[in-house]
């Protein structure tokens, strides 16, 4: 059993969170919101969940490489200089990253990776989500991680072959582009659909999430997960055996 601190406490994702982590019997080290000092809870913590908001990342990390523990980072938005902070944190620390913890969308990146790199450049992508009204980033984390699989499927770099936010005369895609198109609304945990959109056929793979608790139980076992690794960028599907 492990003291788990969580960080965006007041949260959506911080309140399943502590739900999962009593209800699992760990105990709740307590919890980080703006404006706390987010080092006295590494130093009662074995361990940190943040799923808070980019701008706290780099001093959650240096809370965590400061008393020593792992991390798992859940919130999304993330950019290169975020993710630069999380590699130097890694040579420190376990860090885990992932835009979703859910075992769902684990396995849907795989299949996503197999249908790209099987049915070749002339499947067209785009990538659909859905989210409840408050979210603030998009494409999503998940999207994002989704359309990271295809691309690597397919040998191409998803920020070179990215085509998202469409409006007005967009001009017809590009060749090999991948698509992302985002709705907001509603009370949505999160939907996500990989569409293939070939000559007189489509394959879609979707991933439906009914409630945050699919989160918050994937964050908690790659916590467990994380607990006494060496220091070092580890995945969801190193976690999950996938
Ligand atoms: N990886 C995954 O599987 C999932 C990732 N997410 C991601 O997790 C993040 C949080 O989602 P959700 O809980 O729905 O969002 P909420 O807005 O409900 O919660 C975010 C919490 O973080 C707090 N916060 C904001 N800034 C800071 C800061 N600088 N330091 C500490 N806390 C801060 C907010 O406080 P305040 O309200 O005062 O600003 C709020 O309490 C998002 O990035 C979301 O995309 C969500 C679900 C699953
Ligand atoms: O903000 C959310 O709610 C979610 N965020 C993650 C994302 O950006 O993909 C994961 C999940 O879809 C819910």
């Amino acid at each position: 059993m492990a003291n788990i601190g969580v960080i965006g406490s007041k949260g959506a994702m911080g309140e399943a969170l502590r739900r999962v982590i009593e209800a699992s019997g760990h105990d709740y080290a307590g919890g980080a919101d703006k404006g706390d000092d987010v080092s006295k809870l590494a130093d009662v913590s074995d361990m940190l969940v943040d799923f808070s908001a980019p701008g706290a990342l780099q001093s959650n990390l240096h809370a965590a490489v400061g008393a020593g523990i792992p991390m798992v980072v859940g919130t999304t938005g993330l950019e290169d200089k975020h993710h630069e902070a999380i590699d130097h944190a890694a040579r420190a620390v376990p860090v885990l990253q992932t835009g979703n913890t859910s075992l769902g969308v684990t396995l849907l990146a795989h299949l996503v990776r197999e249908a790209a790199s099987r049915l070749g450049s002339q499947w067209d992508i785009e990538i659909v989500e859905m989210h409840h009204r408050r979210k603030v980033d998009a494409p999503s984390g998940t999207a994002l991680l989704l359309g990271e699989a295809a691309a690597e499927a397919r040998g191409i770099t998803l920020a070179d072959n990215r085509e998202s936010g469409r409006d007005g005369h967009a001009g017809a895609r590009a060749e090999g582009a991948i698509g992302f198109a985002a709705l907001r609304g509603g009370t949505v945990a999160g939907e996500h659909s990989v569409i293939l959109a070939g000559d007189e056929e489509r394959l879609t793979l979707s991933h439906s999430a009914e409630n945050r608790a699919i989160f918050a139980r994937g964050a908690i076992r790659a916590a467990e997960w994380l607990r006494g690794r060496e220091p070092g960028r580890y995945t969801m599907e190193q976690v999950l055996g996938i």
